[in-house]
Order: structure tokens, then sequence, then C-alpha cells
């Protein structure tokens, strides 16, 4: 665990950069600052890894005072990554990976097959370890970037707006491709940001900065949703607020109906007997169980379904494995007020109204806690 205790860092010009931060940054977490331009972040993680030193206070590691640690010693235990990747020009991609084991003593061989590795594991083809950086898209660079801080396995990553330079395909990939190495790698992640979005998506615990370096929260994504601590925090959070809030609740327990669905091949008897209870709409289905799309009961006929007149069905949600978010979405997509439950691999499981999609909106926020959990990431979050 990384603790900031009462820090204060004044430049000499007078400046004060952060103001008497205190918190704790748990281990294999990702842990998020972020706030607006000149409100402290990069300053404060530089003090984790003293490229700056603190004015007042104290930041310790594992219960020891960083102070008190030789610098070279400290930095190998932290990855450091930036925006851009501030790569060696004049160095290949493998190379640059292997810059820190070299520097350790490792064999040229063996850093380079580290290297190798590394690449895998943040998704570089191996094809481009001979290139030069320049020889790389953005966000290919940014890969390389977080292989070079991860090549000596450091138990500590600290990244300064590592994926702002990207466009926002890209750098969603980048934010999903670190959540899935994080999730194998348990680092302890600090991460700068000024975009909240970033910050919700990928944060265990989010600490939100205004200027004069002051501290407005800190909480688990979900909590900064349900309850920013003042305007300033409501305000940066941004418009849709409840509805992000969503991604954070399980369609697990969102109860589905099975009965009004057929398959595009049914008999006249197998569609009147779904329909029976005043069902408003019945999904149609191909034979694989995937979803074509709605019809009313009435104009259905056995034998002479023509999917291209069938109403649309949304965007499918996985269930119990996307959100309430999705599930709405789902729904609010498709003419009828449906929403479409799959498997994982696309077969119809089931249908939802958008009332009970609603109900258990309501009930989610009731209990509070999204899913009751807020002790990692990966089981405080859910997909979609
Ligand atoms: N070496 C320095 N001397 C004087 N003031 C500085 C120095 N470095 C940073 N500052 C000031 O300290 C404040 C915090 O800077 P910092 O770079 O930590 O902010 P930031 O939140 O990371 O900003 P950004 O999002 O723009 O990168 C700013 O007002 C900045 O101008």
């Amino acid at each position: 665990m990384i603790r900031i205790d009462s820090v204060t860092k004044r430049y000499p010009d007078g400046t004060v950069a952060v103001d008497n931060l205190s918190l704790e940054i748990p281990d294999r977490s990702i842990t998020v600052f972020v706030g607006p331009s000149g409100c402290g972040k990069t300053t404060t993680l530089r003090m984790i890894n003293r490229m700056i030193e603190p004015t007042e206070g104290r930041i310790l590691l594992d219960g020891k005072d960083l102070a008190q640690q030789p610098v070279n010693t400290l930095r190998r235990s932290m990855g450091y990554v930036i925006q851009n990747a501030g790569l060696f020009q004049h160095r290949t991609i493998v190379d640059n990976i292997a810059t820190v084991p070299r520097l350790l003593g490792w064999s040229k061989d063996k850093a380079r097959a580290r290297a190798r590795e590394l690449m895998d594991r943040v998704g570089l083809d191996g094809a481009l370890a001979k290139r030069y950086p320049y020889q790389l898209s953005g966000g290919q660079q940014q890969r390389v970037g977080v292989a070079r801080a991860l090549a000596a396995d450091p138990p500590v990553l600290l990244m300064d707006e590592p994926f702002s330079a990207v466009d926002p395909v890209v750098r969603k990939g980048l934010q999903d491709e670190l959540l899935r190495i994080q999730e194998e790698l348990g680092k302890t992640i600090v991460f700068v940001t000024h975009d909240i979005d970033e910050a919700v998506k990928i944060g265990t615990n989010v600490a939100v900065m205004r200027t004069g370096g002051h501290l407005a929260q800190f909480a688990p994504p979900a909590e900064l949703l349900s309850n920013p601590a003042d305007d300033f925090v409501e305000d940066f959070l941004g418009a849709d607020r409840g509805i992000r809030r969503l991604s954070f609740f399980s369609t697990a327990d969102l109860g589905l109906l099975t009965t009004p669905i057929v398959a595009v091949d049914s008999t006249a008897e197998q569609i009147s007997e779904r329909s029976a209870g005043d069902v408003p709409y019945l999904l149609v289905t191909d034979v694989e169980g995937k979803p074509l799309g709605w019809s009313e009961p009435a104009r259905l006929t056995a034998g002479a379904v023509d999917p291209e007149r069938l109403l649309p069905y949304g965007r499918p949600f996985e269930h119990g494995k996307e959100s309430l978010r999705a599930a709405l979405d789902g729904a609010v997509l498709s003419p009828t007020g449906w929403a479409v439950a799959v498997s994982a691999d696309g077969r119809v499981t089931g249908v939802v109204s958008q009332q009970t999609i609603g109900e258990a909106i309501r009930a989610a926020h009731a209990e509070g806690d999204p899913d009751g959990r807020t002790d990692g990431r990966t089981d405080a979050k859910v997909a979609g």
C-alpha cells in the first residue's frame, strides 16, 4: 500500500501544486487521479517515485517512508508510463522494452526474450519487434510504453495521461487492455487523467482534485456517481450521471421471460401457445436461437415469416455479464420497449420489458451499493 500522508508541494515560486493531501492507494488496484489542468495530478504522481520531493508530509510504501529509500531502488520498483510513450527513437521496439532489464544486468538474449513475451502480453504483434518507434502508430507506441514499464516486473505502475494522445477508439482498446493486464498481473497502478469517463471506467478508486491541489473526493466510481461530495465534483462528473451509474449494476437477477419467443419455423400451434396470456409481442429467432425481430402475434403466419417485416430488437445484452445500462439501452432501442437477453454465443435466453428493467433499477438504487461490493475493480464493475 502507498500512503500519502499530509503532503504539500510548494514550488520555489510559491505555487502550491498539492495542498495537504492524504489518501491511501491499496495494493493490486487502479487508483486514478483526475481533475482540471493544473490541479496537481502530475506533481502528486511524481512525488510517488521521487522525481519531485514533497515540501511537507511524507509518502509511505508498505509502511516505509520513501524519503529514506535509495531513489534508484525505488524507481526500479515502479514502472512509469507517460503521454506519447516517450520511447527512445534510435532503439528498436524490442530494445526499448528491454531497456530496464539490460540496466539491471540481464543478458541481451534474456532481456529480448522478456521483451517479446511482453509484446504479446500488451497485444503487440511480434513482427513489430525490429521496427523503430516512428514506424508504429500512436496506439502501438503507447503499448510499447506499457510493455517497457512492465519489463522488470515492478509491483507499482505509475501512468501519467498515458492514453491522452490517441483517438477515442484506440483509447478504448488501450483501456480494455490495461484492465486485462491488471486482472492478470495484479499491479498497483496509479493513473493520472483529465478525462472523468476514463477515470470512472478504469478506476477502482478515483481521487477527484480541484485547482490548488485540493482533494475534492476520493471514492470508488459508483459512489462518485451516486454521491458526489459537492457541486464541483457533480459538475466535473457531467451529464447522465444516473444512467452512467447503471453500468455498475448487474443483470444477473433480472427476471427474464422465456415464453414470448418463437423460432422462425414454428408451427401455428406453437405460435398460439406462445402468445397465450395477452402477450403484446413475440420475439422471432432463427433456427439456431439467434434473434431476428419482434412481431405482434396476430401478424405471424406459420411457415411464412418474413424477417424483413419484423420490428427491430435493438442491441441484445449478455445476461449476467452486461449491466442494467446495457439492458435499458436494448429496451430503449427497440420500438417494442422490450430488451433481448442473449448468452455469450448470441442465442436468446429470454426477454425483458422496460418496466421490469425500471423496477430492477429502483431496487438496485434502494440497495445503494452496486453489487454490494467495492473491494475490487473487476468485482465491483459490470461489463457494458
Ligand atoms: N516546476 C514548477 N514550478 C512552478 N510551478 C509548477 C511547476 N510544475 C508545476 N507547477 C504548477 O503546479 C500546478 C500543478 O501542476 P501539475 O503539473 O501537477 O498539474 P496537473 O494537474 O498535472 O495539470 P495538467 O493536467 O495540465 O498536466 C500548476 O499550477 C503548475 O503550473
